[in-house]
C-alpha cells in the first residue's frame, strides 16, 4: 500500500469474555482479537477542506457525513486541517467485525502521516474497538477496550466470515446481557501452533455476547449452523457476523462456496485471520 493508503481490516473476537461493568455502564472485557486479510480501504490526498466519499460494494447505508467514524477520527486528530478521503467499503456495518472502528483507526494512521502528527493516545473515545485496531495484529484486549497487549504465538487461521445482512446494535446486545460478571480467560494464554490447536483451545472459551445477540437477532443461530463443518464456529463481537475456523484454505474456500450458494443474500467471505505480514488482499 502507498503511504497515503491503509487497509482497515476486519476485526474478529476469537473470544469475548464480559467480566464486569463500570459505573458509567461500559463493560469490562477480556478478548482475544485477531484481524483478517480483508477489509475496507482508505485513501487520503492533500486538500484544503476535509471531505469524505464512501464507495465500494458495502457503501449502501454508510453515511459520508460528520458522524462517519473516519471524519470523527480526522477531527479528533486535528480540529481544522483538510484532506480528501475516500473510503472503499468492503465490510458490512454494525456487524461485530469493527468496520467503523477499523476505519477510524486507519484514518488516524493515514492522516497522522499526511499531517505529520503523532497518533493520539486517547482514541477510545471514538469507540471501544479503536485502540486495538490501531495496531491490527493478534492482541489480548482488556478494560473497556483501551488496554491491549500482543497475544502469544498464533498461526494464520483459514476462516469463513458469515453475516446475514441484519445489523446487530452493540448497545442493544449489551443491554440484553443477563450476567455481566463472568470469568476472564486464563491469565496466561497458551502458545498454539496449528489451526486445530487453536480451535480446540477456543472451544474451552466463550463469547458472552452470543446469547443476548441471539435474542436481538435470532438469525445468528442459522449463521452458526451454516458453519457446521468448521472446526469451531462462533460469533464475533456483538454480532451478527459469525466465523468458522478450518484446517486449510481449501477447506475454508469450499465451505464459503457452499454457504454462499445456500444463502445467496448473506455476506460470506473466505479469509485468513492473523495473516502473515503484508499478505492482505
Ligand atoms: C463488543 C466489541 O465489539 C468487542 O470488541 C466492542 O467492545 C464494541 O466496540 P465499539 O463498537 O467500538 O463500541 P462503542 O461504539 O465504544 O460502544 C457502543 C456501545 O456498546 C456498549 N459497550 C461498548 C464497549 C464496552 N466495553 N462496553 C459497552 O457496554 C455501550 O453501550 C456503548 O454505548
Ligand atoms: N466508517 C463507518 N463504517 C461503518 N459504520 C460506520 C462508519 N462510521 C460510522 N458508522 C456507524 O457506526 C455504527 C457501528 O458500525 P461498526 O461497523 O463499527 O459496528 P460493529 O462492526 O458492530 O463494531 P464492533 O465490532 O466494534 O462492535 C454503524 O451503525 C454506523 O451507523
Amino acid at each position: 500500500m502507498k503511504v497515503n493508503e491503509a487497509l482497515a481490516p476486519a476485526k474478529v473476537n476469537l473470544t469475548l469474555h464480559v467480566t464486569g461493568r463500570r459505573d458509567d455502564g461500559y463493560h469490562l472485557l477480556d478478548s482475544l482479537v485477531v484481524f483478517a486479510d480483508l477489509g475496507d480501504h482508505l485513501r487520503a490526498g492533500p486538500a484544503d477542506d476535509l471531505t469524505l466519499e464512501v464507495t465500494g460494494p458495502m457503501a449502501a447505508g454508510v453515511s459520508a457525513g460528520p458522524d462517519n467514524l473516519v471524519l470523527r477520527a480526522a477531527r479528533h486528530l486535528h480540529p481544522s486541517r483538510g484532506a480528501r478521503l475516500t473510503l472503499d467499503k468492503h465490510l458490512p456495518a454494525a456487524a461485530g467485525i469493527g468496520g467503523g472502528s477499523s476505519d477510524a483507526a486507519a484514518a488516524l494512521r493515514v492522516l497522522s502521516r499526511l499531517w505529520d502528527l503523532p497518533l493520539p493516545g486517547d482514541c477510545v473515545v471514538l469507540g471501544a474497538d479503536v485502540p486495538v485496531c490501531l495496531d491490527p495484529v493478534a492482541q489480548r484486549l482488556s478494560g473497556i477496550g483501551e488496554r491491549h497487549i500482543p497475544a502469544p504465538g498464533l498461526p494464520p487461521l483459514p476462516a469463513v466470515l458469515v453475516n446475514p445482512g441484519i445489523a446487530a446494535s452493540t448497545p442493544a446486545v449489551f443491554a440484553a446481557l443477563e450476567n455481566r460478571t463472568n470469568s476472564p480467560m486464563p491469565s496466561k494464554l497458551p502458545r498454539l501452533d496449528t489451526p486445530r490447536e487453536v480451535a480446540s483451545w477456543l472451544a474451552t472459551q466463550r463469547n458472552d455476547l452470543t446469547a443476548p445477540a441471539r435474542t436481538v437477532a435470532p438469525v445468528i443461530e442459522r449463521c452458526l449452523s451454516a458453519l457446521h463443518n468448521a472446526r469451531l464456529a462462533r460469533m464475533s463481537g456483538s454480532g451478527a457476523t459469525c466465523f468458522g475456523l478450518y484446517d486449510t484454505r481449501s477447506d475454508a474456500e469450499a465451505a464459503a462456496k457452499a454457504i454462499a450458494q445456500a444463502e445467496p443474500d448473506w455476506w460470506v467471505r473466505e479469509v485468513t485471520l492473523n495473516p502473515p505480514p503484508s499478505s492482505s488482499r
